[in-house]
């Protein structure tokens, strides 16, 4: 019998599989993230990383498996989609009224946290790649969501944003945020609370929180 979710739980993978065409990628995942975690997945080129994140949002059916989640998601995909014709300013706003927020308070404020403030007014296609990884990670983070899921969300930060968005990181998880981020870099891999590697199609715990 199906167990439902806890209230703690944010997200729930249940046996998840999936194939492209035939080729499995994954054979039966399951990871259960509660609120105020900091979960970490590594794993090879091709492992199935971004797989399994776009099936955790709800952008992919798994063949079989279920993904369950709770709460509002904010998800910051590996490649970055943006409208090049728009300004930072006007991507702000298009998000802010997808989300129903009534002010922009929180989305100013990453805006000075990554330090891109003076970016506003810029269209999206003159952007670094950094800065352009700036302004999908603040569409993902300005409706300070209960569950956040992040696809290499880093790429591109100089170290001074990098450290920022660790820091942000902790904020958000110390005030209840359920949070999922893969990542290359070895050295990323203290910052998290449990740590999974996807390893032939599977999820294997490297470490759990003391
Ligand atoms: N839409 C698709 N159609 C067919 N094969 C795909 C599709 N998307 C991904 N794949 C294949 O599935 C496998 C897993 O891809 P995925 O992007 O999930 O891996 P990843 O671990 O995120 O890789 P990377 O670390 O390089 O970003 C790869 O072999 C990839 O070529």
């Amino acid at each position: 019998m199906r167990r439902e979710m806890s209230r703690q739980e944010r997200l729930r993978l249940s046996g998840v599989h999936k194939s492209y065409g035939r080729t499995p990628v994954l054979r039966g995942v399951s990871l259960s993230v509660p609120a105020g975690s900091l979960v970490g997945v590594v794993g090879e080129n091709g492992a199935g990383k971004s797989t399994l994140l776009r099936i955790a949002v709800g952008q992919l059916a798994p063949d079989r498996g279920r993904a369950e989640r709770a709460g509002t998601l904010g998800y910051c995909p590996q490649r970055v989609r943006l409208d090049e014709a728009l300004t930072v300013g006007q991507h702000l706003r298009l998000f802010q009224a997808a989300y129903r927020l009534p002010d922009l308070g929180r989305a100013n404020e990453l805006l000075e946290t990554f330090r891109f403030a003076d970016c506003r007014q810029r269209r999206t296609r003159e952007l670094s790649g950094g800065t352009r990884q700036k302004l999908n990670l603040t569409l993902a983070l300005m409706h300070t969501p209960d569950l956040l899921i992040l696809d290499e969300p880093h790429q591109g930060f100089d170290w001074d944003a990098y450290e920022r968005f660790w820091a942000v990181m902790e904020k958000l998880r110390n005030s209840g945020c359920a949070i999922v981020v893969v990542s290359h870099l070895l050295h990323d891999q203290d910052r998290f609370d449990t740590l999974h590697h996807l390893r032939a199609g599977s999820l294997h715990p490297e470490r759990r929180a003391a």
